[in-house]
């Protein structure tokens, strides 16, 4: 079975076309085995493409450690790229995720991603919190290059407000009016990664409710730089959300089995 490296602003995940529905997806041993850097091909997750009967394509997400995820922006953005790559569309796109349907349109080197409408931002034991198809905390920092992300993002991602699912961590500085710089500890990865799409996303709306950051959000990652626009309700709630930025394939190979 073949596989596919795809990337989005260095979040970077092993893609498979799974149309056939002849992956072991249930052996999170050997998704976990895939994804290691060492033992692995090395990524921050692996995503399968299947067959819907009423969309495009069914997207399906697996973190590092081999268990099914809830929605990755970057990874939405990649095999958004990997479907048109195989032909499964043109233009604009609708397809099936963990959160429910997405769509998205391919401009030259750019995704544009809908991702799932926001029901609110609030306040947990001091933090802020939303959900933007995965939960996700939002700390401003002022000197984000030499913070210590792993340790901080870790004390949080286990904290009591969050069990028992633990949620992803954000760190965002303000750059200019536009544009902030976000580094983020991922639950399931359990490490910084390099870029996180819902995380941005996340980081884009909080900054827009408490910093007046006007739409479109320009982000800056370790990897690259994203845009979020977005249209904010007067009761809190954000729709249109859309996640917009680059991915590529990096390279292909053949699964060991
Ligand atoms: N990297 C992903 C987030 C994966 C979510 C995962 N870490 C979880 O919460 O299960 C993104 O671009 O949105």
């Amino acid at each position: 079975m073949d596989f596919y490296k795809y990337q989005g602003t260095g979040n970077d995940f092993v893609l498979v076309d799974d149309r056939a529905g002849t992956f072991p997806a249930s052996d999170q041993a050997f998704i976990e085995r895939l994804c290691h850097r060492r033992f692995g091909i090395g990524a921050d997750g692996l995503i399968l493409l299947q067959n819907d009967p009423e969309y495009d394509f069914r997207m399906v997400y697996f973190n590092a450690d081999g268990a099914e995820g809830s929605m990755c922006g970057n990874g939405g953005r990649c095999i958004v790229r990997f479907a048109h790559d195989l032909g499964v569309f043109e233009g604009e796109t609708r397809f099936m995720a963990v959160d429910g349907e997405h769509t998205a349109l391919v401009n030259e080197g750019e995704i544009s991603l809908k991702m799932s409408n926001v029901s609110g931002i609030e306040q947990r034991n001091g933090l802020t919190f939303l959900n933007t198809g995965s939960p996700h905390v939002v700390q401003f920092v002022d000197d984000l290059e030499s913070l210590d992300v792993v340790a901080e993002g870790r004390k949080i991602r286990y904290s009591a407000p969050f069990q028992p699912g633990g949620t992803n961590v954000n760190f965002a500085q303000v750059v200019d009016e536009n544009t902030l710089f976000v580094r983020t500890y991922e639950r399931g990865v359990e490490d910084e990664t390099y870029s996180c799409g819902t995380g941005v996303t996340a980081v884009a709306l909080v900054a827009h409710q408490q910093l007046n950051t006007p739409t479109p959000v320009s982000i800056r990652t370790i990897g690259g730089n994203l845009r979020v626009s977005f249209t904010a309700l007067a009761d809190g709630r954000f729709e249109a959300i859309h996640l917009i930025g680059p991915a590529q394939r990096v390279f292909t190979g053949t699964l060991p089995r």
